[in-house]
């Protein structure tokens, strides 16, 4: 296991940050590594980002003496986790849970072992991974596809068409902080979240997938009069400051993770930025 460590951010101070310190403080190009589990720890809303890619053998999450302190992961964080991949089982405390791609679980606070599994090595699970602090224990929860709450949004003509399927989210699963979902652009569609929002209250996580080889995904950030964006290719995610723009672009459909923490657990809690106000 690896845990990079990423600090926070004045805006004043990323208006002169160049290409390669704008992806150093903000993008997390590599997730998966066959066999490991990658993780990220930022200090933005103390999230930690990762993925687990378990080939022959179960891969465990343990705790980190440096980042974490606590004995175990969990001890004081929840955890959202996403298959992307090949079907796969995440044990939490010897219960197995099974998870094919696009299901979710919510893995309550103080659970002591977490072991991730896929079915077939040649076909390994992908294991998107996003925790945070947690002051209250709630119940561990599969999630699939099927039980978020949906809302198709956009339409064919601004190229905008995509289903957000809210998961871990207050109508579906019950958590301290951690609110997570899935954004699924049609064929043919290629904006996010435009006009664009800024969340104050809280800090959001983007892990782009679904994205091909060829294509890319161009994430707005910055303040809203003084934007900037990252090239982003497939499996790669984004740390998204309170005081950012959030909004995106692909040169093909794609989709994305969405996973939020901080002061609410309000998804609607966004302020709209007036398209004139953005440059
Ligand atoms: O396409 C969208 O619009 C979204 O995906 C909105 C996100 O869920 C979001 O902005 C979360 O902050
Ligand atoms: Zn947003």
């Amino acid at each position: 296991m690896t845990i990079d460590v990423r600090h926070v951010c004045h805006p004043d101070a990323v208006k002169g940050f160049d290409t390669d310190a704008l992806r150093r403080h903000f993008l997390i190009e590599n997730l998966f590594s066959p066999g490991k589990i990658l993780l990220t720890y930022s200090h933005i809303e103390r999230f930690i980002v990762g993925g687990a890619c378990p080939t022959d053998a179960p891969l465990e999450l343990q705790s980190d003496k440096a980042t974490i302190g606590s004995p175990n992961f969990l001890d004081r964080r929840e955890l959202g986790v996403f298959n992307v991949g090949g079907p796969g089982k995440v044990e939490v405390d010897g219960i197995a849970y099974a998870l094919k791609s696009r299901d979710a679980l919510y893995i309550a606070k103080e659970t002591e072992t977490v072991r991730f599994r896929s079915d077939s090595a040649s076909d390994p699970a992908r294991f998107y991974l996003l925790s945070t602090p947690a002051h209250a224990r709630y119940d561990t929860k599969l999630v699939s596809a099927a039980d978020a709450r949906k809302m198709e949004l956009g339409a064919q003509e601004t190229a905008n068409k995509r289903t957000i399927y809210q998961m871990i989210h207050p109508d579906v699963c019950t958590t301290s902080q951690l609110v997570m979902g899935m954004t699924q652009l049609e064929p043919g569609n290629i904006w996010n979240t435009m006009p664009s929002h800024v969340h104050d209250r809280r800090s959001e996580v983007y892990f782009y997938f679904d994205v091909p080889d060829s294509a890319r995904v161009i994430h707005l950030m910055g303040e809203p009069s003084e934007t900037r964006h990252l090239v982003v290719a497939n499996e790669q995610a984004i740390l998204s400051p309170p005081w950012s723009v959030h909004s995106g672009v692909g040169t093909s459909a794609y989709t994305f993770i969405w996973g939020m923490g901080g002061d609410n657990i309000d998804y609607t809690d966004m302020d709209p930025v007036p398209m004139e106000a953005l440059r």
